[in-house]
C-alpha cells in the first residue's frame, strides 16, 4: 500500500521530512502521533500524492510519487483532513451526489451515504449552514461512497460526538475488510490505539514504534 524509502520533504524552505522509510501493507491500520508541527499532516498529504518527495522512493498503490499518479490511484485514494472537501453553497446531498458521480457510483449512494452517517434529515441543507460536527460526517461520508483502499484519517475524532466517532471504527474495518489500509493521525493516543495495529511516532522527520503498541 506504500513503501516510503528514504524520503525526504520541505514544506516553505523547512526541512519536514527526513530520510524517511516507512511500509504499510494490505489489511493494516496504523496510527500516527508527533508533536504539533512535526509533519504528520505533510506526511499524510505526500501519501495523498499532494506533494512530490524532494529525494527518496515514495510509492502509494503501486504509483510513483515522483510524478502525477494515475487518477484511477487517485480515486483509490481517500483523505478527510482538516479542511473540508465539501462546496458550502451546495447542500449535503448535492455535494455527496457529486462526489458519488466522481467514483462512478449511483446517486442512490449520495443518500445511503447520508443515512448511514446520521444527516439523512439535513440531506437538503447548505454545507454553509451546517454545524462543524455535521460537516466532519458529511466528510466521513465521502469515504462511504467512495470506498477507498487507502484511508488518511486527519484527527478524524476532532469535532465528533461520541456516537460519531463509531464512524471512524466503521470506516477503518470497512478498508480493512477490502484489503486496503488506514493511517489515522491523533493526538488522543486512547481513542487511537483499538483502531490500530500499531502506533508511529513522527519525530525529526522520521518514523519509529511507540512502545507499547503493536
Ligand atoms: N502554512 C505554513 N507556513 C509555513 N510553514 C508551514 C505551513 N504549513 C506547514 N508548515 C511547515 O510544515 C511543518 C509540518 O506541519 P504539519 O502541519 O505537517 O505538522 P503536524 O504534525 O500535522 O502539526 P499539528 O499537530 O499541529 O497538526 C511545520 O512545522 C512547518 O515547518
Amino acid at each position: 500500500m506504500i513503501a516510503f524509502t528514504k524520503v525526504s520533504l520541505d514544506v516553505y524552505r523547512a526541512p519536514v521530512l527526513r530520510d524517511l522509510d516507512w511500509r504499510l501493507a494490505a489489511g493494516n491500520a496504523v496510527g500516527i502521533v508527533g508533536a504539533n508541527g512535526a509533519g504528520k499532516t505533510t506526511l499524510l498529504h505526500l501519501a495523498a500524492s499532494a506533494y512530490r518527495p524532494a529525494s527518496g522512493t515514495a510509492l502509494v498503490l503501486g504509483a510513483d510519487l515522483a510524478g502525477p499518479p494515475p487518477s484511477e490511484v487517485r480515486r483509490a485514494i481517500c483523505l478527510i483532513g482538516h479542511h473540508s472537501a465539501l462546496y458550502p453553497q451546495l447542500s449535503l446531498a448535492e455535494n455527496l451526489r457529486f462526489i458519488a458521480e466522481l467514483h462512478g457510483r449511483p446517486p442512490s449512494m449520495a443518500d445511503a451515504a447520508l443515512q448511514a452517517v446520521g444527516l439523512a434529515r439535513a440531506a437538503d441543507r447548505q454545507v454553509g449552514r451546517c454545524s462543524q460536527g455535521m460537516v466532519k460526517r458529511a466528510e466521513l461520508a465521502r469515504a462511504v461512497i467512495s470506498q477507498p483502499t487507502l484511508l488518511l484519517l486527519d484527527e478524524p475524532h476532532a469535532g465528533l460526538d461520541p456516537e460519531a466517532r463509531e464512524l471512524v471504527d466503521f470506516l477503518i474495518s470497512g478498508v480493512r475488510e477490502r484489503a486496503g489500509a488506514a493511517v489515522v493521525v491523533s493526538h488522543d493516543r486512547e481513542l487511537l490505539a483499538p483502531l490500530v495495529d500499531e502506533v508511529l511516532e513522527l519525530r525529526d522527520g522520521r518514523l519509529s514504534p511507540v512502545p507499547g503498541f503493536g
